[in-house]
Formats: structure tokens, C-alpha cells, sequence
């Protein structure tokens, strides 16, 4: 695939601002959203699933243009919201006659059998509606001095001068970088934590081992914070396990190949389109035994984790020069979000006749997978977790 150089520059910018070694930097915010999460769920459980979207929603938001939406109703919001329904819909290869029939992208809008023209005119119009503004707000911001450190701010601060060639095009691409954080991130790790939802409900062993580790190590004072990370050794097999058995994008983004290539015997022209089907390499009973169980056993031998079982991060995140470039700030809020849950909540659904949770989980199709809306009862685990939500509660009181 040959790689356009705007989109080489795209990718070193995300990459700058999301590598490993810099990630540690959003930590302060993902703290500070998990308690608010924590909160919300305290106070109406059953939205469980508005709370978990609003959490990344802010993570992703505030990181980007160091600014915390006013709500899911905000356009910072709402806007991006619709590009990742067109990206949803016309991701999907074959989603649209044109993919099949290439000439019918010079067919005039009006043609019958042409809506898809219309439908993309207003999801490209939108996406960069949704990128402009706020990086434009942050970019003034920045200019009076009073933007607060960001994404958009670092970009920003590299931008050649105004009167340099190379302005116009270096502006767009911190603009655009900018705008793609929330497209990319939102619903893919939203979509991973309701699956942890969803294993929680169905596998309450799995829910008890990893309390108890989490009490163990962390008490029942506090929440756990990334300190704990390394001694939560089932908790991060719990994870790893996770990304493992529900792929928020099951088939990644279409690749296509550079060059010819022959594959257990078949000819592979260059240019042929390509997915990688990492659902499939995630459930290889070869590699993972029983792969339709959640079981993060598998990850963990003499009380470590096992190095030598394939991590999944190695495969839910795509693969070669596309990989997910948000792959390490995703597992951060996962791990926030996921520890913090298991320290003050049991989640449950009520049982059948056997004794067995009684849930049949059903998952969308498409470009993204996201689990099935479902109810589960979200209840803090006793007195004592009870008590530490309060203090939560009352720490926020005083600090307003
Ligand atoms: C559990 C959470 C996530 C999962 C499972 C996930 C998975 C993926 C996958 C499978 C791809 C396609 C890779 C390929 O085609 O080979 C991708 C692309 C991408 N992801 Fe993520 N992602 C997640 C979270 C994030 C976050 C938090 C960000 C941003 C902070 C992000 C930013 C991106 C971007 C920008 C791309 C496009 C890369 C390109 O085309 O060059 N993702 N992601």
C-alpha cells in the first residue's frame, strides 16, 4: 500500500503524542475521570453504559483540546459522533455498490442508485465541521495564552510560522491528527468495557478472583491506581484476557498489498484488498485452548504473567505500519475503568434454573462490534465499599 506523505506526517504526530513513553502523562486525567465514573455509578447503575461512554468521551476529549465536554450532548461530541457512524457504515467493504463497481464513482449525484454519493458528501462535510472548530478554539486559545496543555496545544507549539510555505499544510495536519483521537478512540475502548461488563455478569469466579487480589494488594481504603498495576497480576491477565475474547474491530481496516505475493499457494495480486482477521487469530484453539471461554488463567503461570502465551495486544490492535498508534493510552483507561469497578462493585444478572447466570450475550456486526445492550445489577460489595464511594463523594463536596 503506498502511504500518502500527509498521512505519514498524521501518524507521526499521533504517534508523538501517544507513544509508550509519553502516556503516562494522561494519567492525571484518567484519575480524575474514573472517579467521576465511579460516581455516576454509584448514583444510577443501570445507565452503566452511558457513565463508561462519557468516561472515555472526557478522556479522550479533555487530552486532545484540554477541554472536558459539557455533557454526551456537547457538539465537541456530537459532531465526531457522526463521523464514526459513517466511518461504521462505509468501512464495511461492500457496504456500497460502488465497491464492487468502481466506475460508479463518476456516476452525478442525482442517478439513481448514486445515495451513496449523497451520504458521503454529508459525513465528509460533517467529519470536518467536527475537526475545525476545536481545534481552531484551541489554536486562539493558545494565542492569548490560555489554553490548557493538550494534544492540539503540542501541535500547536511545533506549527512553522505563520508566513513559513509549509504553514497552511502543517496547520491541517495538527488539525486533522487532532480531530481523529475521538473517531478512533471512543467507541473502540467503550466497546472493550462493556465487554468487561458483560464478562463480569457472566463469569462471577473470574469477578471474585480479581477482587480479592485487589483487596489484597490494595486494601479497602482507595482505589487502585497504576502503583498497584505490577502486584495485580490476575487483574492484568484479566485484561489481556478481554482483548483477547471480544475485538472491538474483529476484521481491523481493510489493508491492501504493496506488492504481488503468493500465500499457501495463492496469488495475491498487489493491490488486492486485504483484512486481517484478528478475530480469528484470538480464538486459534492451537494458541488459546477453549478460546470461547474467558478464562485469564491462560496468561498466568508460577503466579506471573506467561510471556510465552501470544500477548493479544499483539492482534487486537491491527497490525504493520496501521497499528493502532492509541494502543497504549487505550489499556491505561481500560485498566482505570476495570480495576476501579472490581475494588467497589458487584456486578450480576439473576441466575436460571441450574444456578448459572442467566445471559445470552449477542454482539453488533460491522466495521465495529460492540456487545448487545443488556441489564445487570451494579451494587458496591459491602458496608466498607460503600463507605469508601461516600468518601469519594464527600472528598468532591469539599473540593467544590
Ligand atoms: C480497546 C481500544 C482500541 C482498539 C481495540 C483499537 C483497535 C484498532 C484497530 C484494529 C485499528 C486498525 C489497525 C489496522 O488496520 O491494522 C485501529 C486503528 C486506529 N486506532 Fe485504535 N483501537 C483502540 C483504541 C484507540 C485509541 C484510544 C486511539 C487514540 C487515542 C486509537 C487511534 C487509532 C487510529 C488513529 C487508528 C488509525 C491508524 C491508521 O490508519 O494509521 N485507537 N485501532
Amino acid at each position: 500500500m503506498r502511504y500518502s506523505p500527509m498521512w505519514r506526517k498524521q501518524r507521526r504526530e499521533f504517534h508523538a503524542n501517544f507513544n509508550q513513553a509519553v502516556v503516562e502523562i494522561y494519567h492525571p486525567i484518567i484519575l480524575d475521570e474514573r472517579i467521576g465514573f465511579v460516581k455516576a455509578l454509584s448514583s444510577h447503575p443501570s445507565d452503566y453504559s452511558e457513565h463508561t461512554k462519557t468516561y472515555f468521551t472526557n478522556i479522550v476529549i479533555t487530552a486532545t483540546y484540554g477541554i472536558k465536554p459539557k455533557g454526551l450532548d456537547d457538539p465537541l461530541v456530537t459532531k465526531p459522533n457522526v463521523t464514526n457512524d459513517g466511518f461504521s457504515i462505509a468501512g464495511r467493504t461492500g457496504a456500497f455498490l460502488v465497491d464492487l463497481v468502481p466506475w460508479l464513482t463518476y456516476v452525478p449525484e442525482w442517478m439513481p442508485g448514486a445515495g451513496w454519493k449523497k451520504a458521503a458528501r454529508y459525513f465528509r462535510e460533517t467529519a470536518l465541521e467536527s475537526r475545525v472548530a476545536p481545534f481552531k478554539l484551541v489554536y486562539d486559545r493558545y494565542k492569548q495564552g490560555i489554553a490548557t496543555p493538550c494534544v492540539a496545544t503540542r501541535m500547536i507549539e511545533n506549527l512553522p510560522e505563520a508566513n513559513d510555505p509549509n504553514y497552511e499544510e502543517a496547520y491541517k495536519i495538527a488539525q486533522d491528527s487532532s480531530g481523529q483521537v475521538y473517531v478512533a478512540a471512543s467507541d473502540t475502548s467503550f466497546s472493550s468495557a462493556i465487554a468487561f461488563f458483560l464478562v463480569l455478569s457472566m463469569y462471577p469466579e473470574v469477578q471474585k478472583r480479581a477482587q480479592k487480589e485487589i483487596d489484597e494488594v490494595v486494601g479497602y481504603a482507595r482505589l487502585p491506581d497504576f502503583n498497584d498495576r505490577p502486584q495485580l497480576v490476575y487483574l492484568q491477565a484479566l485484561i489481556m484476557e478481554l482483548l483477547r475474547w471480544h475485538q472491538p474491530g474483529p476484521l481491523a481496516i481493510a489493508h491492501s498489498t504493496s506488492e504481488d505475493d503468493v500465500y499457501e499457494g495463492y496469488f495475491i495480486p498487489k493491490g488486492t484488498i486485504v483484512m486481517g482477521n484478528i478475530w480469528h487469530i484470538l480464538h486459534d484453539p492451537e494458541i488459546y485452548l477453549d478460546p470461547l471461554d474467558f478464562n485469564p488463567d491462560r496468561f498466568i503461570k508460577d503466579g506471573k504473567i506467561n510471556r510465552e502465551v501470544t500477548d493479544p495486544t499483539e492482534a487486537v490492535f491491527g497490525f504493520g505500519r496501521r497499528i493502532c498508534p492509541g494502543r497504549y493510552i487505550a489499556v491505561e483507561t481500560l485498566y482505570a475503568l476495570i480495576s476501579s469497578v472490581l475494588a467497589v462493585f458487584d456486578v450480576s444478572v439473576p441466575k436460571d434454573e441450574n444456578g448459572k447466570p442467566d445471559i445470552k450475550p449477542s454482539f453488533s456486526t460491522g466495521l465495529l462490534c460492540h456487545p448487545d445492550p443488556f441489564e445487570c445489577s451494579i451494587t458496591p460489595r459491602s458496608d466498607r465499599h460503600k463507605e469508601l464511594i461516600q468518601n469519594l463523594l464527600a472528598a468532591d463536596l469539599s473540593n467544590a
